[in-house]
């Protein structure tokens, strides 16, 4: 917890190379005692049963008491919903972290043998998918749940449907590794059949989104039976045993290998939440920012650049899963607790960088993007809404440069007139102040980088009313 603000700024006990150096040997975690760490967002189509799967999977893995159970299935039968006390524990763990901020995804830790694994829990209703964006962004695979009903998998997967969106959505953000959960499976008598024929049809789509088969895992589920979660033989189990004979869900979560870092890269921390934390004596003493380190690494006592902005903050403490570290690096969900600055500088979305490497800001920037699945196709001066890391934007695509191949990438025609579905481009952006509800003819600069330089820092998605039609890498910041 931070401590109280009147106490002299924590001075820093390590040299970087030193903090690198010892981050490195954390990341080489088969070596030590120490377990892997990954993120997990969770994705797929409205009552797909993300939550009443994660909640039973805590429960079953020991970590929801007895007694958290029957409260939660006396508290969800008094509301009526009896059929969501699993995912009662999610909803609860959402509130519970609430620290006074609209909280746009929930974020709990599941202990594996081998993994501590940070679940980032994204809504599935369509008006919900730029939280769902904040929560891949900070995320190194996706668990996809389906639902395997007749019917229902179609529905989530066609035209419209959340599944397809999410999958484009997080590979678009860098998630390479995919576990597909084919859930619900209770509801088609466990039937081999219905499971294969889900695998077929995702299968080939999720080649064409970019995941890699070596990184694409299915497993056959019912998550509120709690049939293959965690042990192979369980009530109710039989129907599935008789034909699968592969993993649980959670070895399969459990095998996942953590992407590599860029730890020696420039500090990059793209703030998703601010909030005033548990500090005692002032409001200052305990402004917490949290997010994912995109990239290099951060200590206790270290000065940060606050971009945009001539902002500088000071790190008191820093939180990593409910404990205080002296140190943290690429790849961590963290929270920071800082001193000597004043909260209305930091906001969702800044960046913290070293005062000496510090993000270039840009207004316009030419980008590559894929153009999603969209009806009215894209031209010179389409209004946008822009998402980097958890900022959104208000933008406009302001040249149309070219078309280009989608796998060689080079160029079909220069200056098309009009960008239709699923073709790849080169465009350039151009920011617009104010917000996305009340923009202005001002413009606006953000912390952004080219792909080149910093990968996490040159990703980009593109929205337009409610809907995603666009995704891509920053080539150019222009001045
Ligand atoms: N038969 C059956 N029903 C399930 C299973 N898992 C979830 N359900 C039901 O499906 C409905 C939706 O479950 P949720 O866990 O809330 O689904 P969700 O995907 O988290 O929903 P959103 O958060 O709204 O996207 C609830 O009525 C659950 O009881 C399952 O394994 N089998």
């Amino acid at each position: 917890m931070a401590e109280d603000v009147a106490l002299p700024p924590p001075k820093m006990a390590l040299s970087r190379e030193k903090v690198i150096e010892e981050a490195r040997k954390a990341a080489e975690w088969k070596t030590g005692d120490g377990k892997k760490g990954l993120s997990l967002v969770i994705i797929g189509h409205v009552d797909a049963g993300k939550s009443t799967l994660m909640g039973r999977l805590t429960y079953e893995l020991g970590q929801m008491e007895e007694k958290k159970r029957r409260e939660n299935e006396r508290e969800s039968n008094k509301a009526g919903k009896g059929s969501f006390m699993w995912a009662w524990e999610m909803d609860a763990l959402g509130e519970e972290r609430d620290r006074g901020v609209t909280i746009d995804i929930n974020q709990s830790t599941l202990n594996l043998p081998n993994t501590s694994l940070t679940i980032l829990d994204a809504p599935g209703h369509r008006d919900f998918v730029p939280n769902m964006i904040s929560g891949a962004s900070q995320a190194d695979a996706a668990l996809l749940v389906v639902d395997a009903t007749t019917g229902e998998f179609e529905a989530g997967f066609a035209g419209g449907g959340q599944s397809r969106e999410h999958v484009l959505l997080v590979r678009s953000l860098g998630v390479g590794t995919i576990v597909v959960a084919v859930n619900k499976l209770d509801m088609v008598n466990y039937s081999q059949a219905r499971y294969e024929e889900i695998c077929s049809t995702l299968k080939p789509f999720l080649v064409q989104s970019g995941f890699s088969p070596s990184k694409t895992t299915f497993v056959p589920v019912a998550g509120m039976a709690g049939v293959n979660l965690v042990e192979k033989d369980t009530e109710g189990s039989d129907g599935l045993r008789k034909w699968w004979k592969g993993q649980t869900l959670i070895d399969a979560l459990d095998s996942l290998q953590p992407p590599g870092r860029p730890i020696e890269a420039p500090l990059r921390f793209p703030i998703s939440n601010v909030f005033k934390g548990g500090g005692t004596s002032t409001m200052a003493s305990g402004i917490g920012v949290s997010g994912r380190l995109a990239s290099g690494v951060v200590q206790v006592g270290e000065k940060l650049r606050i971009l945009p902005g001539d902002e500088t903050a000071i790190v008191r403490t820093i939180e990593f899963e409910d404990n205080s570290v002296p140190w943290a690096a690429a790849g961590s969900n963290v929270t920071l607790y800082l001193s000597n600055v004043d909260p209305v500088n930091l906001n969702i979305g800044s960046v913290l960088c070293p005062p000496s490497d510090v993000v270039p800001l840009a207004s316009s920037f030419i980008a590559q993007v894929i153009v999603f699945d969209i009806q009215v196709p894209i031209t010179s001066g389409t209004s946008v809404e822009l998402f980097h890391h958890s900022r959104d934007t208000p933008a406009s695509v302001s040249k149309l440069l070219a078309t280009l191949d989608r796998n060689t990438g080079n160029v079909i025609k220069a200056n098309p007139r009009v960008l239709t579905k699923n073709t790849s481009a080169k465009i350039q952006l151009t920011l617009r102040g104010g917000t996305l509800s009340a923009p202005s003819s001002k413009a606006t600069s953000i912390p952004i980088e080219t792909f080149a330089s910093n990968k996490e820092m040159g990703r980009i998605l593109l929205r337009r009313g409610g809907e995603t039609i666009a995704a891509g890498i920053v080539l150019e910041l222009c001045p």
